[in-house]
């Protein structure tokens, strides 16, 4: 007869993935926005989703975290349903950050009280969080007046200080500039180098090569093709992958042309 402690202790698989999604989809009115995903997270994963505006990227999103409910299919974290307790082990983070009107400490500190993390720790990982954002001498001010860019360092900062196992990121540097995207992505770096699985939503493909391994692009709401992101960049197979890497390759190749270089082109 099996022992009750094992009867009663759910067992996980060494190879069940951190989340799954078993053909999702969601519905509004009559309009199919996500259709038939299936997908699987491993543990320590970096994995970026991309796609034309419109795809589905943030209602995948949004899905995976449980923040809305699926029309059909399921999210499974570590082989079980999602559940709420199993939503505090996961944090997202959105393009425009959501902070309260408070200072950026407490900030910190009501993220890290609603995970009922308390007392001596919480203090410990205020102050590391604060030192991780480079916001240690803005400490006092409401996280409100702070810069785009400032604020959503603390974003990032405040999802991380609640030690999550899986970080949901929606185009988290869209409208910062170089040198605030280059903070941001040191931050998460270090975060996925320490086991934080990650889930990148990126219009920019250069971040893309940066912080990702593996790729899932979506077109209209479905999974147009996902594998190693390196291998999908240099030949994609479907012709929305396609058609859109040939679009934004050919942007970045324009953005790098000096003013010079466009002037010599027009004067030929
Ligand atoms: N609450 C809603 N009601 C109706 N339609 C919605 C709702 N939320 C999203 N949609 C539609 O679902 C589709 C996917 O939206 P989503 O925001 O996920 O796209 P996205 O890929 O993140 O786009 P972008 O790159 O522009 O951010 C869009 O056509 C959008 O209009």
């Amino acid at each position: 007869m099996l022992d009750r402690a094992v009867m009663t202790t759910w067992e996980v698989p060494a190879d069940t993935p951190l989340l799954a999604a078993r053909g999702l989809g969601f519905r509004m009115r009559d309009q199919r926005l996500i259709e038939d995903i299936d997908l699987e997270l491993r543990p320590g994963s970096r994995t970026v989703v991309m796609g034309a505006n419109g795809a589905g990227k943030s209602l995948l999103l949004r899905l995976l975290h449980g923040l809305i409910t699926p029309s059909e299919g399921r999210v499974e974290w570590r082989g079980r349903p999602l559940g709420r307790a199993s939503r505090s082990e996961q944090a997202m983070v959105f393009q425009r950050p959501v902070m309260m009107r408070r200072s950026v400490g407490a900030n910190l500190r009501f993220a890290l009280a609603a995970r009922g993390i308390r007392g001596a720790e919480r203090a410990r990982r205020e102050t590391e969080a604060v030192h991780a954002a480079r916001l240690d001498h803005l400490v006092k001010r409401p996280a409100r007046v702070l810069s785009g860019g400032e604020q959503q360092r603390l974003a990032v900062a405040r999802a991380l200080a609640c030690a999550p196992d899986l970080l949901f990121l929606d185009e988290p540097t869209a409208s910062l500039d170089p040198a605030s995207t280059h903070m941001i992505e040191e931050i998460l770096r270090k975060a996925q180098r320490s086991g934080v699985t990650t889930l990148l939503v990126t219009h920019d493909i250069g971040q893309a090569r940066r912080m990702g391994d593996d790729l899932i692009f979506l077109d209209r709401g479905r999974v147009a093709e996902a594998g190693p992101l390196s291998t999908i960049l240099a030949s994609p197979r479907s012709e929305a992958a396609r058609a859109w890497l040939g679009g934004r390759l050919f942007l970045e190749r324009a953005n790098d042309e000096t003013p010079a270089d466009i002037q010599q082109k027009g004067s030929k």
